[in-house]
């Protein structure tokens, strides 16, 4: 796999605070890479500078091996950017906005009427280009500002949480578009909903108070390890032998007590509930309720916004 862009040991300060600090990641040909984080986590800061649009106070961007501080100019052609707030100007008709769009990047003139054909086909804009920008609804300026960013066909593409106050049926087309682009290109961008990144991407970087805290890559058909048991009602002094039962099941690398006849087990891989539910019927042990835990990315997340996780007795 190609990589587009490579981030290392990207820092930004705003005076006395470091909105982000030590940040590397690799974005590669054909991938939509999420960063993902509660509000304040530094994921506009880490676009911005992506995007160049903003300048590190520390660290180094190469945008197909082009470094973004010394050739912004060169290394900005393979970009498009989707900010929070798209920069649209709501005197000016859709085609209009997009032609101008089109001279800022360059794009020589007899190539200019087939861009805009294929960035309005691609966000469904066909019927709109007479249309006054100020007349255009939420999900319309959305795909709007996606067109303006998509009309070089640049081969990274950063998107600044692209599905922000759009409607279901909005948001379901947008995803779809994102994952037809990411055909062509890598795409990154920030969400601070988890389900919308898993939804969207292949692989999440979790951003907290501008570090990186957590870097997956999503397996969607890979089981989940941990599970949670619980057992018969015993006797409490016979609880220290249910957990050591536990631990020395086979399929068991770890075990802890929840309270009241319950644990969570971690499983050795490729160890499944199956396995456990028989080997733990031939230890003797009741089961009477086996279920799965979320995967680790929402335990991390959920633990980040003090939801609870994995430690915790929920
Ligand atoms: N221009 C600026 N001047 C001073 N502080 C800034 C500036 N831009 C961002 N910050 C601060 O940097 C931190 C990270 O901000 P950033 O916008 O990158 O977070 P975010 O993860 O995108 O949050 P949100 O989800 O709310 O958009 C915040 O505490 C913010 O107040």
């Amino acid at each position: 796999m190609d990589t587009l862009a490579r981030v290392t040991s990207l820092s930004r300060r705003f005076g006395h605070y470091q909105a982000l600090q030590g940040l590397a990641l690799e974005l590669r040909q054909g991938e939509v890479l999420g960063l993902l984080g509660p509000n304040g986590a530094g994921k506009t800061t880490c676009l911005r500078l992506l995007s160049g649009t903003l300048a590190p106070s520390a660290g180094r961007i190469e945008i197909l091996g082009i470094d973004l501080a010394r050739r912004p100019v060169a290394a900005k052609r393979h970009l498009g950017y989707l900010p929070e707030r798209p920069p649209l100007f709501d005197e000016l008709k859709v085609d209009e906005y997009l032609h101008h769009c089109a001279r800022l990047r360059r794009i020589p003139t007899r190539a200019r009427a087939a861009a805009l054909t294929r960035a309005k086909g691609l966000c469904g804009l066909e019927t709109v280009g007479r249309t006054l920008i100020a007349k255009l609804s939420k999900g319309y300026r959305q795909r709007l500002g996606l067109a303006q960013a998509i009309l070089h066909e640049p081969r990274i593409l950063i998107l600044d949480e692209p599905t922000d106050g759009l409607d279901p049926v909005q948001i379901r087309e947008v995803r779809t578009l994102i994952r037809d682009l990411a055909r062509t290109s890598g795409i990154i961008l920030s969400s601070h909903i988890l389900s919308e990144v898993q939804a969207i991407c292949d692989r999440v970087l979790v951003l907290h108070r501008g570090r990186m805290l957590f870097q997956d890559r999503f397996e969607r058909t890979r089981p989940t390890q941990v599970w949670r048991v619980r057992l018969a009602p015993i006797m409490t002094r016979q609880a220290l032998d249910q957990i050591h039962t536990l631990e020395r099941l086979y399929c068991v690398e770890a075990a802890v007590a929840l309270g009241e006849d319950r644990y969570r087990l971690l499983l050795t891989p490729p160890a499944t509930s199956t396995d456990l539910a028989r080997q733990a019927l031939t230890a003797g042990l009741e089961l009477r309720e086996l279920t799965p835990e979320p995967h680790d990315l929402e335990r991390v997340f959920f633990d980040l916004i003090g939801a609870g996780g994995m430690g915790s007795a929920r």
